[in-house]
């Protein structure tokens, strides 16, 4: 795993939220993003090289509406960049590692993701983020 690629952040309402990173980090979110398959609008800031993305949920069964229900907002996990997404879910996996979903999916920002299932780290959730090729086809169309 390269670097910390963002870490997530639940939240109730994100025009409240983007204000006040705004106010912390010092500088607009420069994105918001729908992901329908993960039942998430997202927004994204960059603190020098790091990147936050702040994640309020779509529907009442969406992992991020249940986070919050149970435990309220806050930290909801650290995703880590890396080369090969299919090479580390084989990897971990053969390491015992609940991977959530061995195929990975579309997430936010041009990335392919998969999640580690938290119970099985410590309690964090932990998500893979690999550049997704596609992405620089899609962009040459536009
Ligand atoms: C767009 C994308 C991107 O960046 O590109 C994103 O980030 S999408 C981010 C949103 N998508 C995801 O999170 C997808 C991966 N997550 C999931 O599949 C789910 O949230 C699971 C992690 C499997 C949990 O689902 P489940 O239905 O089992 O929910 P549950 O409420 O019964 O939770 C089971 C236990 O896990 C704990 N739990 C749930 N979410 C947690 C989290 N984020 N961090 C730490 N613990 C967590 C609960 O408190 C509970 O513990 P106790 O048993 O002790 O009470
Ligand atoms: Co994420």
């Amino acid at each position: 795993m390269k670097k910390i690629e963002h870490l997530g952040i639940a939240v109730h309402d994100l025009e409240v939220s983007n204000a006040l990173f705004e106010k912390i980090l010092g500088v607009p979110h420069y994105k918001i993003e729908e992901v329908a398959s993960e039942g998430v609008k997202t927004s994204f800031f960059k603190a020098g090289p790091n990147k936050i993305e702040l994640l309020q949920a779509l529907d009442d069964n969406s992992p991020v509406a249940k986070f919050l229900a149970k435990r309220g907002e806050g930290v909801h996990h650290i995703a880590f960049a890396v080369d090969d997404i299919v090479a580390e879910i084989e990897r971990l996996t053969h390491e015992g590692f609940t991977v959530l979903n061995k195929i990975p999916k579309k997430g936010a920002d041009n990335k392919l993701v998969a999640f580690l299932h938290p119970k099985g780290t410590n309690g964090v959730l932990i998500e893979l983020c690999q550049e997704d090729p596609l992405s620089k086809l899609e962009s040459r169309k536009e």
